[in-house]
């Protein structure tokens, strides 16, 4: 296996290992990109057209984390190839008329992804390029910084416009990052925000007007959080996270069985469907 560290600069990881419930790493490579700088990695999000977050995609970013980790890459900027989309959360279709087979591994893959980048060991940039509704919004969340690009783009969790509900875990994040008055206005109202209303409820930590401009800010942001000792950091990013990813750990077959219960009902179905229409009718 390569190390992130080995690997000509800028040059795609093959990252994958072996798992029997893993796609193969042709499938998985295509996903995201990962791509070695001085000191820390690019991940890219590469599903066009919107990343959405199917099980492959959850796997992926997974599996990326696995490596980088175990390669002792120190930190990384977590961003988008998608022009204009950062990542429009969940893949719907996952939802939509599943089977319980594919139904549960998808919902198991997303919390093993969220316990992980939530509590990396590594520094974690998001860099924000576009569209961040629902579990785009929650990616990020789970970064310890969020640099986000100025424009039309809006991120939050809509989920209620949707009806369906955050579960917990995202609730928690959203809390921990932006408060909790904030928070319980928002997850009820599905509230989605502009940029400069992100900014200012603490959603995001800085704007930047332009991708030349937002990926040196990424890295100079990055570089801030790299130059303080890593296990103080981690130690101190755990101090706000633990509560979250200890309750997750400890219900994960509940919160799971709650997911799949609510995900199959009809109501949720019906508007699921609704919801994909109303997607496609767009174009
Ligand atoms: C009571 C206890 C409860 C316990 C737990 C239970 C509950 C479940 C909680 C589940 C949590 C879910 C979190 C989520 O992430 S749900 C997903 C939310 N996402 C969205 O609402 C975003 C929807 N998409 C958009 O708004 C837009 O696509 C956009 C991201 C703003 C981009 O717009 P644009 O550039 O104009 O692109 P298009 O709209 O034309 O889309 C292109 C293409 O992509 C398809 N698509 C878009 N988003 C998704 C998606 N999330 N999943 C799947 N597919 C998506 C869209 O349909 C187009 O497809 P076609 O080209 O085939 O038409």
């Amino acid at each position: 296996m390569m190390s992130v560290t080995s690997i000509a600069r800028n040059k795609v990881l093959p990252f994958l290992r072996k798992s029997t419930k893993m796609q193969s790493t042709a499938s998985l490579s295509s996903l995201v990109k990962l791509e070695e700088k001085q000191g820390y990695a690019v991940v890219s999000m590469q599903k066009t057209p919107v990343n959405s977050l199917s099980l492959e995609m959850i796997q992926a970013l997974s599996q990326s984390l696995i490596e980088l980790e175990k390669n002792k890459c120190k930190g990384i900027i977590l961003t988008s190839a998608c022009p204009g989309i950062f990542s429009a959360g969940l893949d719907i279709r996952e939802m939509y008329q599943p089977t319980d087979d594919r139904l549960n591994q998808f919902w198991s893959s997303l919390q093993t992804l969220w316990l992980q980048l939530y509590g990396s060991k590594m520094a974690t940039v998001a860099l924000i390029n576009g569209h961040a509704p629902a579990g785009g919004c929650l990616l990020a969340m789970c970064c310890d910084s969020r640099i986000m690009l100025n424009g039309k783009s809006k991120i939050g969790l809509n989920e209620t416009k949707l009806g369906i509900v955050a579960p917990s875990w995202f609730k928690d994040t959203f809390v921990n990052t932006i408060g909790v008055r904030q928070s319980e206005r928002a997850l009820q109202l599905g509230s989605l925000f502009s940029p400069e209303e992100a900014l200012k409820i603490g959603l995001v930590d800085k704007l930047v007007p332009d991708m030349e401009t937002a990926t040196a800010v990424a890295e100079a942001e990055l570089k801030e959080f790299l130059q303080i000792p890593g296990m103080a950091r981690y130690l101190s990013k755990m101090k706000i996270r633990e509560a979250a990813i200890k309750d997750l750990s400890e219900t994960r077959e509940a919160d799971l069985n709650q997911f799949v219960n609510f995900a199959k009902t009809d109501a949720v179905q019906k508007g699921l469907g609704l919801y994909l229409q109303s997607l496609a009718k767009k174009n």
